[in-house]
């Protein structure tokens, strides 16, 4: 959900023009917000996802904005834009993640594992169970240098530049800034970039508990939840609306956003027309609008909303 050229939004509604996202956004560029605007241009400065990881994806690192620019002016053929992706998941259902180089103890204890010492607790079932979906990948072994995450639904974690992670099961959502900038180590079949990875990488060694994210509360609104990672690029915000509640209003923020529905119905009323609001509905709300929902009471609702808070 965004304007990336690999994989741009498409307006599902048949009163607007153009259809392409990123052409009504050039159109309608004050939709951005000023702060926005004047910051990134007449673009949609994050990308949001929803991943459903059955088969793990790539250890990676994404590179800072100069090395960004240095890779993209130098081999666009594996780094197809100039731009930085710091990410973020918020796990949707149990989810399972490397991030972060492990403390060093811990892989000198791995070490020790490898050569005759207690066998316990050496992750044999996760090693097996990569080495069945990449057989022969040395990118099995990296969980023996890198943190395992166990995310619980709601549960954060930030990928800066440099930090070398993977998403291993689970279903997310994500968000990132708009780019496809990925140095890859393992566990693909794709270009893997070992002297720029070798060179980038944050090999700080950090305890798990330190690599999840926090979110907090707004103030203003007791159904939101507010992710704010130390970028400017993107936000996200969870609403989880309890059952029992008839009405609710997304408030304005001073950026544009992309709302998806995860659970729950409801029925917006913008610019005089209804619109549903259901599982898997994404909706792009204009800076400064706010959107009144009355909302099916039955049960409670769940929906996660990027935006740009500068
Ligand atoms: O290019 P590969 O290795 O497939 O990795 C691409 C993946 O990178 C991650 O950082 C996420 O942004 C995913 O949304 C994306 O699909």
């Amino acid at each position: 959900m965004g304007t990336h050229p690999k994989g741009e939004a498409e307006i599902a509604d048949d009163h607007i023009r153009p259809s392409k996202l990123s052409h009504w956004i050039l159109d309608n560029a004050q939709c951005l917000g000023e702060c926005v605007h004047a910051r990134f241009g007449a673009k949609l400065p994050f990308l949001f996802k929803v991943l459903s990881v059955n088969q793990s994806l790539s250890i990676q690192a994404h590179p800072n904005k100069a090395n960004a620019e240095y890779l993209h002016a130098h081999h666009p053929e594996h780094y197809p834009d100039a731009n930085h992706k710091p990410e973020m998941a918020i796990a949707l259902t149990p989810f399972l993640g490397l991030c972060g180089f492990r403390p060093l103890c811990e892989i000198l204890d791995f070490l020790d594992v490898a050569s005759g010492g207690d066998v316990s607790g050496s992750n044999g079932h996760l090693l097996l169970k990569l080495h069945k979906q990449f057989p022969g990948d040395v990118g099995c072994f990296v969980i023996y240098f890198l943190n395992v995450l166990q995310l619980q639904p709601g549960d954060a974690m930030f990928l800066g530049a440099n930090e070398p992670h993977a998403y291993l099961y689970g279903d997310c959502i994500e968000c990132m800034a708009c780019s496809d900038n990925t140095v890859r180590a393992g566990l693909t079949s794709k270009f893997i970039d070992v002297p720029t990875l070798c060179t980038m990488l944050n090999y700080t060694p950090a305890p798990p508990e330190s690599k999840v994210f926090c979110s907090r509360f707004d103030p203003d609104d007791p159904f939101a939840k507010i992710y704010d990672p130390p970028v400017p690029d993107f936000t996200v915000i969870c609403l989880q609306i309890p059952a029992g509640t008839l009405s609710y209003t997304i408030a304005a923020v001073n950026s544009a956003s992309i709302i998806i529905t995860i659970r729950g119905v409801a029925i917006g009323i913008t610019e005089g027309r209804p619109l549903e609001f259901k599982r898997g509905k994404v909706m792009f709300i204009s800076a400064g609008k706010s959107v009144a929902l009355s909302i099916e009471p039955k049960a409670d609702m769940l929906m996660f909303r990027a935006c740009c808070l500068l």
